[in-house]
């Protein structure tokens, strides 16, 4: 029989792509998501989806009732870490209260297996060098807390109800479905990569530089760029590997970029010019961030295959050319 997986949140970026990988392997799939931030054009053909949100208990208990699942995966979340500064609560309450009745749902239908997606902004503002799994969590905002407070709810589901989970970190969400079928379209836009792209294609005026006078050799912020067809994989991978134990893993290629290599790999993949223009520093912005996923590698083999930002500029270029309104067409 097919294995079944519910994907909260498998309307958003990154999600879709993991409903993507699932889906190629011949599961079955389940979409939670209360499309506030997805697209319904993102869950692919092949899953259902269930339109509801987290907070609401009796949804996640009639979803969850309608096992047996296979694992969970938990993607659905607000992620912006500016936005979680000018109003934390929403953060606690969102992330981590849904976070919350989620594992709780999940403990009382049965679940085994649950993966979380889980963020580099656990590590606040840590000293240059890759990031491992023994690096201090200390994040230096309320999503990177919300975060934190969803892995911690997961060690004690663990250790009281025999919960399996993996804390999967990634650090920069980048690139598109390699086939075609899916891309990135938040609302509002805040990520580099597209905002750099869509300033190669003219929807943009310029690109603003969030400033140039950071300890980096070109001064702008330099951060680790992972693949979502490579995170896609990654979740499989430690998926597996519950049937070992709980997990946390690191997730990056292990290369930083800056903001100005990434203009300028655009340029090049796009060959078009990027208009941009230096302004000041964004709030709560590290100067480099850049994973080690030894662990995950050693643990299971992972690997990513999209290993230069080229690559991973021009699966998200390719998608953007094609859809120049995201998901609206
Ligand atoms: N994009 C990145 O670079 C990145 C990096 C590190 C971690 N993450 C984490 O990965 C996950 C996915 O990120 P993304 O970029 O794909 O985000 P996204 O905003 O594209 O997707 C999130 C999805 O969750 C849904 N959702 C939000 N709140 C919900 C609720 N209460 N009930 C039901 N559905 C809800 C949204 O509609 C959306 O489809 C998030 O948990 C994020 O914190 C992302
Ligand atoms: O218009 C822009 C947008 C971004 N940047 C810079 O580009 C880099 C990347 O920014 P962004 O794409 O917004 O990603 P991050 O702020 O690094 O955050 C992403 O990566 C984190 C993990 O590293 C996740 O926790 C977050 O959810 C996810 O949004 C940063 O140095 C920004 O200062 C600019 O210079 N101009």
């Amino acid at each position: 029989m097919a294995q079944r997986f519910l994907v909260t949140g498998g309307a958003g970026f990154v999600g879709s792509h993991l409903v993507a990988a699932l889906l190629d392997r011949g599961a079955e799939c389940v979409v939670l998501d209360s499309l506030v931030l997805g697209h319904r054009a993102a869950v692919l053909p092949g899953a259902r989806l269930i339109e509801g949100d987290l907070s609401d208990a009796a949804v996640l208990d009639a979803v969850l009732a309608d096992g047996p699942w296979d694992g969970v995966f938990h993607f659905a979340a607000r992620s912006l870490v500016g936005e979680s500064m000018r109003d934390p609560m929403r953060y606690f309450i969102e992330n981590a209260g849904n976070g919350a009745r989620l594992i709780d749902a999940c403990i009382r239908h049965g679940v085994q297996r649950f993966v979380l997606s889980s963020t580099a902004a656990l590590f606040g503002r840590p000293a240059d060098g890759p990031l491992d799994e023994s690096t201090p969590v200390e994040p230096a905002s309320a999503y990177g807390e919300s975060k934190w407070m969803i892995e911690r709810m997961l060690a004690w589901a663990g250790q009281v109800h025999g919960l399996r989970s993996a804390c999967l970190r990634y650090f920069n969400a980048a690139g598109a479905d390699p086939a075609g079928r899916l891309g990135e379209d938040h609302r509002p836009e805040t990520h580099l990569i597209p905002l750099v792209i869509d300033a190669a294609l003219g929807r943009r005026d310029t690109l603003d530089v969030f400033g140039n006078d950071f300890d980096t050799p070109d001064g702008t912020c330099i951060r680790d760029y992972v693949h979502v067809a490579d995170l896609a994989e990654a979740h499989l991978r430690a998926l597996a590997r519950l049937d070992q134990g709980s997990v946390s893993y690191n997730l990056g290629t292990g290369h930083g970029h800056s903001v100005m290599e990434v203009i300028r790999a655009v340029e090049r993949v796009g060959g078009r010019p990027v208009p941009f223009r230096v302004v000041g520093r964004r709030a709560g912005d590290p100067p480099v961030l850049v994973a080690s996923s030894a662990r995950i590698a050693t643990e299971t083999g992972w690997q990513p295959r999209f290993t230069k930002l080229d690559d991973i500029v021009a699966t998200a270029l390719r998608w953007r050319e094609l859809h120049p309104n995201g998901y609206a067409g």
